[in-house]
């Protein structure tokens, strides 16, 4: 790119960059009293702009701790807001904007970024790997009977608005147990109390107790038809341990005047069709890519993680962070880099696919992304790499 400049954004130029960013999603600028509730979700000094004459191009995000597989967590940059202008698409701006925000990462110390793209081809170049996934699932809330052994779970009530703001980030923070699960900064629950207050539907929040207090809540909004059926919509559940996921299910199969329940973005191995006397009850509607990963400082992410059987040495080929080049020593003690040869070779896209344990190693092998060294190389990285739980953020942003 040539004669522009970029920038970290002040305040008095956030709603500029949210009109960017909305017009580049196709959607009409927020009217004056929306912006209110909006801009709480920015957080300060994370808002980059590229600019020629004007502003043509923004990316935003919100810090954040990553949970990696063993439980450890990356310092970490939830990235969004990216947009450029129709008219400058084409010529560099992502790019460039992808370039000061990886040079703001650096300096901050931020060892992983994570995103929700808006189309697939977008961000593999600048090494993000698509980490995580979701399936979505519809309920026949009428047919739905509960098997006898589904925990009683405990008490679940209804919380306000008001309430929620005060009570979900502590109940959240309980419950990101999975890898790709992350923290949700201030600013994030700020946008997310902005949504509880708006819309046509009625938002409605329940939370679970159980022995300790609230371990889990529930998000949903009922839509009903002319014809009176009812649909309920899950935006969020989250719980901390198997007596909230059960006891906040029976809640909702109880909600009166619905007929199906829509679970929206879940994880992919979470058993609901199992809770029920008949799994049929429990249709698969969708599933699509979850959030997407870059690995910025790769000797810092292999380090946290935990790693399982015999030991494997990965040679990793970063284009973009070049300092991330290199063979590192995976095992049971650790991550090291060596010298030693490696039995197996991937970029750092790659690498962030296979990080949370959302991949199976050998899968990508077969699809030529990896390249193994001997014959046991791809087992042993199954064996390294997997994890037991899907990975899934449960997030979004
Ligand atoms: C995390 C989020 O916020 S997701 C939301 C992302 N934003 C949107 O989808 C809004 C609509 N789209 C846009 O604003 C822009 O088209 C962007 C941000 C996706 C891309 O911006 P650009 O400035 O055009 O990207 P840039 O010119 O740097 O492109 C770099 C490379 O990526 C490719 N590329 C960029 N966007 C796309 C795309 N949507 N599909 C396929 N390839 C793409 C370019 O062709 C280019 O490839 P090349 O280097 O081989 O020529």
């Amino acid at each position: 790119m040539t004669d522009h400049h970029t920038r970290l954004l002040r305040e008095d130029e956030l709603r500029a960059a949210n009109t960017l960013f909305r017009a580049a999603l196709h959607v009409k600028p927020v009217e004056d009293e929306e912006w209110a509730r909006t801009a709480p979700g920015y957080q300060p000094e994370r808002t980059v702009g590229v600019f020629d004459d004007a502003l043509i191009g923004t990316a935003r995000s919100t810090d954040a701790e990553l949970t990696v597989p063993g439980g450890a967590t990356l310092s970490s940059a939830a990235v969004t807001g990216v947009g450029v202008r129709a008219d400058r698409t084409r010529r560099g701006v992502l790019t460039e904007l992808m370039r000061a925000q990886f040079a703001d990462f650096e300096r901050r110390g931020v060892v992983a970024a994570t995103l929700w793209a808006s189309e697939g081809p977008i961000y593999g170049r600048f090494g993000y790997g698509l980490a995580t996934h979701w399936r979505s699932c519809t309920v026949d809330r009428r047919r739905a009977v509960l098997r006898a052994d589904v925990p009683a779970g405990g008490e679940v009530r209804l919380i306000d608005a008001d309430e929620a703001r005060e009570q979900l980030p502590g109940i959240n923070a309980g419950t990101l147990v999975r890898a790709g699960m992350m923290t949700r900064a201030p600013y994030w629950w700020a946008w997310h109390d902005r949504g509880l207050r708006k819309g046509e539907d009625p938002v409605t929040v329940a939370v679970h107790h159980g022995e300790r207090g609230p371990d889990g809540y529930v998000v949903y909004r009922v839509s009903r038809t002319a014809g009176g059926s009812g649909v309920l919509s899950l935006e969020e559940m989250h719980y901390a341990n198997a007596g909230a996921f059960a006891g906040l299910w029976r809640f909702l199969l109880g909600v009166d005047l619905v007929d199906e329940i829509a679970t929206g973005c879940r994880p992919v191995d979470e058993a609901v069709e199992v809770l029920f006397t008949d799994p049929r009850v429990c249709r698969v509607t969708g599933g699509a890519d979850e959030t997407w990963l870059r690995l910025l400082d790769v000797p810092a992410a292999l380090a946290a993680r935990r790693w399982r059987g015999e030991p494997l040495v990965a040679e990793v080929t970063d284009p973009v962070l070049e300092r991330n080049s290199g063979r590192y020593r995976l095992g049971t003690g650790g991550a090291e880099r060596t010298d030693e040869p490696a039995g197996m070779q991937l970029g750092v896209d790659a690498l962030a696919m296979i990080y949370l344990g959302g991949w199976r190693p050998s899968a990508l092998g077969d699809v030529g992304r990896i390249r193994f060294t001997g014959a046991t190389a791809a087992a042993a990285a199954d064996d390294l790499f997997g994890a037991h739980v899907a990975p899934w953020c449960g997030t979004f942003f």
